[in-house]
Order: structure tokens, then sequence, then C-alpha cells
């Protein structure tokens, strides 16, 4: 789970002293930035934007494709078997204040979107509020076992996993490692990418789903069908669990599919399933 609306700001421990001290953003500190190179994860986007030549139009164009996408999936309920509703306590006692949908994908606006600035280089920069991930609060939980165990249990499982992979590369070009964990997982599973009925890639960033798709000449209508985290949102702690439990239901029986992470500091995870 992930709740970064809660991430304090850290304070040095000890006697605070003359002329102040300054508070540091646990978000930053301790999510967004690249620590090899002290920079945040968005100007990481606008390096792997220019080296690939992903244009602002483009990824607010992609952007605005994961909102109609997401609207679109819970229009026809598609992610209705995996949601559980939230009761968040209120102060003061109030009710509580029911969540049983994530509520990014309606903080939209198209028309607002592809004026919005610049947010990581002032200067020819690409990367937007409304084409990035934002910061966002959610849960999601999944249950491994072995075969042994499902026999045990007496329990249905949803999807058996095929294979896995990890990927590297330089820090600062983490959006596309994805790029590098696939070939090995395809290679690693023996399956070809023809017979990848979906992809989910953890859309950090706009430039993560068009920078690998182009890379890996994925077929893009396999890609996040119902959107991903610009739209749904990226708590980044619960991102993958997320993308892997929803592949678990968005595939149909005996199809494969593979989610793959990128994390910040060079690295990423691929995982196919099969859904059973
Ligand atoms: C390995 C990894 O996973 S790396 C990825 C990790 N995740 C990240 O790096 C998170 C990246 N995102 C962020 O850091 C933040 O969301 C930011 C910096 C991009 C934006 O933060 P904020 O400025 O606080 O966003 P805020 O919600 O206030 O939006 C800024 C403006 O854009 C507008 N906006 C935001 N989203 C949208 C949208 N989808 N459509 C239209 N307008 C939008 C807001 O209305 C607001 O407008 P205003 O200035 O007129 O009020």
């Amino acid at each position: 789970m992930e709740s970064m609306s809660n991430i304090p700001y850290y304070i040095k421990r000890g006697e605070i002293p003359y002329g102040g001290t300054q508070l540091i953003d646990g978000i930053l500190y301790d999510g967004l930035t690249d620590v090899y190179n002290q920079i945040h994860m968005g100007n990481c986007a606008e390096i792997v934007a220019r080296k690939l030549e992903i244009s602002r139009q483009q990824q607010d164009q992609y952007a605005i494709s994961s909102y109609k996408k997401s609207a679109l999936a819970y229009e026809t309920k598609a992610f209705k078997d995996e949601l559980i509703p939230v009761a968040v306590p209120q102060k003061q006692g109030g009710p509580p204040e029911i969540f049983s949908e994530d509520e990014e994908y309606k903080r939209v606006n198209f028309d607002k979107l592809t004026n919005l600035p610049n947010i990581f280089e002032k200067e020819n920069g690409t990367v937007t509020a409304g084409n990035a991930a934002a910061l966002n609060d959610g849960a999601a939980a999944l249950v491994l076992m072995t075969v042994d165990a499902v026999k045990r249990f007496h329990v249905q499982p949803l999807a058996r996993i095929v294979g896995y992979a990890d990927g590297e590369c330089d820090p600062v070009e983490f959006p596309i490692a994805p790029s590098i964990a696939i070939p090995k997982l395809l290679k690693n599973t023996n399956v070809p990418k023809e017979d990848v009925a979906l992809w989910e890639i953890n859309e950090a960033f706009s430039v993560v789903g068009i920078g690998n798709q182009k890379l890996l000449d994925l077929d893009p209508a396999k890609i996040n069908v119902h959107g991903g985290a610009v739209s749904l949102g990226h708590p980044i702690g619960m991102s993958g669990a997320r993308i892997v439990g929803h592949l678990c239901y968005a595939l149909k029986k005996g199809e494969k599919g593979v989610a793959v992470a990128c994390n910040g500091g060079g690295g990423a995870s691929a995982i196919m399933i099969e859904k059973l």
C-alpha cells in the first residue's frame, strides 16, 4: 500500500541550530529522486523524451488516451471484480467517506491539459502535471501460492506465473528499462511477443508507455487497455501489485499477459502470467 498524502516532512534529529533548519520532503527524498544524479524522476523522463524524440504533443495525446480508456473502463465495469470499497474515517466523528473507485481519471480537463506548463524543464521541456502520473494513495494485494498450497486450500487460482525477469540500464534512462526486461522475459519463457495478449506497462510518465512501445515495436492496442498510472494514479509502492492484479482480471482464459514496472534507479521488473 502507499499513501503519498501521508508521507511526512523530515527534520534532522538533535538540537535545532541557530538560524533554523530545513524540512526535507519525504516524497522527493525517498521516492522521486534519482539518487545517482540527484535529479527528479521527471528530469529523467525529459532526458528519455529527448533521446527518443518524444514530443510534448505525443505525450499529451498518450495521456488523453489513457484518461479516455480509464473512463470507458469504469463505464463498462472493467474494474468491477477487482475493486474493494474503502471506508476512510473522517475528522470530528463524521460518517466515513466511502471510496469505491479511483478519482484521478475524473480530474482531467482536456482543454487545459495541452496548455499546462512544463514542470521539470522550463526551457524546451515536455513533461507536465497532465502527462505525468500524479501523487496518489492506494492499496493492492495479491496472494501468491504454490501448486501444493492451491490443492491443500482447495482454491481456484486466477492465473499462473509463466516467468519473470529484471532489466537494468543507466539510472537516468529508467523509463526505458522495461525495454531491457521484456526481451529477457520473452527469451526466458520462450514466448514470442505476438503471443502476449495484453501488456501492462506502468506509465509513471507518458514517456514510459510511448518509449517502450516504440523501442520494442509493441502493438499499442494491447498496451494498458484500461488506462494506466497517468489516468488511474501511481501510488509508487503499490502500482506493481495493481498492474499484475488487473492483468489477472483483464485477460481471457488461456491468454498470456505481461506486467512491467520501471523502478527509479535504472531497473525494471517484468512478469508474465497466464489466465487460468
Ligand atoms: C519509477 C517511477 O515510478 S518514477 C515516477 C514516480 N512518480 C512521479 O515522479 C510523480 C510525478 N508527478 C509529480 O511529481 C507531480 O504530480 C507534479 C509535479 C507533476 C505535479 O504536481 P502539482 O503541481 O502539485 O500538481 P497539481 O495537481 O497542483 O496540478 C498542477 C496544475 O495542473 C493541472 N492538472 C493536473 N493534472 C491535470 C490533468 N490531468 N488535466 C488537466 N489539468 C491538470 C491542475 O489543475 C493544476 O492547475 P492549476 O495550476 O491551474 O491549479
